[in-house]
């Protein structure tokens, strides 16, 4: 693994692992441990705030419902729900204690003491049995056990009944709850730590699930993502301690997790001396008749990596009105197919120019012409500098071509094109979807899990593939971390553009203005209030 991606890509676990290594990081210290709950707490309520910001904003009397067991799980959301109500005083917070307060285990009991004490709270505890249609949802000051189903839509729904100490099955009564809940209407679903009944029919669905210091693997289990939703990983400091004394996974893990300093190198001041030549040259090829925005939105992310100088060969009809889009880049125009295709006679274009590129992006919006198709293949074959392969360019012939270190960017239907291929080749592989799974042919896959909805719409693939070539550009050695950076910052970018704009009425060309403020903007202290081992 390369260095710069060592110390910001943590370990996956699973939950016995995780159990274990915890177990071992605070040495049944209570102390410690209810400090790290009070940190994963304030993380959770500051997340789940930070993502409501994609509905909009929370109404002066937000409704939220607390479902907690007896464990630490439990704990986590009921702190959580105190430090949400530190911030919307107003909240009505209706807590589900699903197992009763006599059970709550000593950190879960003092949590719940700090919600239900915090004046002028107005949590109240429902208690499962009693949740029947007929009674009144909002608490009232002084009344007792209320129902937690009818009225209005919650808010939001923090679900901690349990975590990854949960054994299935649910029992029938918390079974009949979660239907229950799942079923209500709720603006914003989430999950601490993991899903409530979990692998299991009886699971708690999440809109967003927060893993809590580490990742549970069950969290990133292809049949699990419609319960876990999307996942958030709250980096609590439990990597930090390089002395770690607990049972540590077996090294390299098959799964890691990127945390935004992968991104910290490129928050540094540029030596004054360097001229644009000192940050890469990225050559793209691509654009059609029937596509001309992809390499224009390609073209446009490039420019936003801080490569030094961009060059994009379209067929010839398309350049000037790029040129007007992206005076920024030199474009080339390259003789057409009579389809409006890149034609094979054009190659000589880059052959003389060859010699400038450190990286070369080939792809978007190529179309799926066969002489186009075979331009790419030579260029794939003859090139001597690193690639990106993106869109069209995904094909079998393509992506086994030539012998220059490459990174492929296919969603799952392009994967399943280029599977066979893909032994021999040698690629780095991103594999984009809901979370991006980046793999060098190594044991350990690093998952970006930043972006979401937002970029389910055309042309988010483009900017991707763009602005990994425009990393590439700037360091050819190392292709694996300009795929990390590239689909983690993009991720970020997409978070800031949902946050300040929603998900719907949006342009995808907009998560561009957002790459500035991701690099400009603090990556989270983990280190506030770090866990430290008690060895
Ligand atoms: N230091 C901290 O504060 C930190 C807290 N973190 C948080 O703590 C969570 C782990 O907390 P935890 O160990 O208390 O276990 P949790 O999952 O809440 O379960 C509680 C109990 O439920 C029970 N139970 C299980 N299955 C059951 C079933 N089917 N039906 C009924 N009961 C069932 C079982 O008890 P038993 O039945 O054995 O008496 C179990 O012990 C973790 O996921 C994260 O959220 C960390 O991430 C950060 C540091
Ligand atoms: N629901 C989602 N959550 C998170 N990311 C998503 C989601 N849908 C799409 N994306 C991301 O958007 C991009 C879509 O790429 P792609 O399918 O190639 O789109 P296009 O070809 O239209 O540009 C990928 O980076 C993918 O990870």
């Amino acid at each position: 693994m390369p260095p710069g991606l060592a110390a910001t890509s943590h370990p996956a676990l699973s939950p016995a692992d995780a159990a274990r290594f915890e177990a071992a990081l605070f040495g049944g210290d209570e102390s410690r441990e209810w400090a790290a709950m009070q940190q994963a707490a304030r993380a959770i309520a500051a997340a789940v705030l930070r993502d409501f910001d994609e509905i909009g904003p929370l109404p002066p009397e937000p409704r939220i419902l607390v479902l907690a067991g007896k464990g630490h799980n439990g704990g986590d959301a009921l702190l959580a729900a105190k430090f949400i109500h530190e911030k919307h005083p107003r909240a009505r917070i209706e807590t589900c204690l699903v197992f009763g307060e006599r059970v709550l285990r000593p950190l879960a009991l003092r949590a719940w003491r700090e919600l239900s004490h915090a004046p002028p709270c107005r949590a109240r505890p429902c208690v499962a049995p009693r949740l029947t249609d007929g009674e009144n949802s909002r608490p009232d000051a002084r009344s007792g056990p209320t129902s937690i189903l009818p009225g209005p839509p919650f808010d939001i729904v923090l679900d901690g009944i349990f975590g990854f100490q949960f054994r299935p099955p649910v029992e029938p009564r918390i079974a009949a709850l979660l239907a229950r809940v799942n079923a209500s209407p709720a603006r914003l679903r989430a999950a601490v730590d993991l899903p409530s009944g979990l692998g299991t029919p009886d699971v708690f669905l999440a809109d967003f699930t927060y893993a809590t210091g580490i990742v549970k693997s069950p969290a990133l289990a292809e049949e699990n993502r419609a319960a876990v939703g999307r996942l958030r990983y709250l980096d609590l400091g439990f990597w930090d301690n390089t002395a770690n004394p607990s049972p540590v996974p077996a090294d390299p893990p098959a799964a890691a997790i990127l945390t935004p300093a992968v991104l910290s190198p490129l928050r540094v001041l540029r030596s004054p001396l360097t001229d644009k030549r000192d940050y890469g040259h990225l050559f793209i090829v691509g654009g059609s008749r029937g596509y001309p925005g992809a390499v224009i939105m390609a073209a446009l992310a490039a420019l936003r990596s801080g490569a030094g100088l961009v060059t994009v060969f379209v067929p010839e009809t398309m350049a000037a009105a790029c040129a007007a889009r992206a005076p920024e880049a030199m474009w080339v125009a390259w003789p057409e197919t009579p389809e409006g295709g890149l034609a094979l006679e054009g190659a000589h274009l880059f052959r003389e120019r060859a010699d400038r590129a450190t990286a070369l992006l080939v792809g978007p919006g190529l179309g799926r012409e066969a002489e186009t198709l075979a331009l790419a293949a030579d260029l794939a074959k003859l090139s001597a500098v690193p690639l990106v392969l993106d869109a069209d360019a995904l094909q079998p012939a393509i992506v086994g071509a030539g012998a220059a270190s490459r990174i492929l960017t296919p969603h799952v239907g392009e994967f399943a094109r280029i599977a066979a291929a893909l032994p021999g080749a040698g690629a780095v592989t991103v594999l984009k979807g809901p979370v991006t799974r980046i793999n060098d042919g190594g044991a350990t896959t690093h998952h970006s899990l930043f972006g979401g909805p937002v970029l389910a719409r055309g042309g988010s693939g483009d900017l991707l593939a763009g602005l990994i070539g425009g990393l590439l550009a700037q360091e050819p050695a190392q292709p694996l971390l300009a795929a990390c950076r590239g689909a983690v910052w993009h991720g970020l970018a997409a978070d800031r553009l949902a946050r300040a704009q929603g998900q719907r009425a949006v342009n995808i060309t907009q998560l561009l203005d957002h790459l500035a403020g991701v690099l400009r903007e603090d990556v989270p202290a983990a280190a506030a209030g770090k866990v430290t081992s008690g060895k």
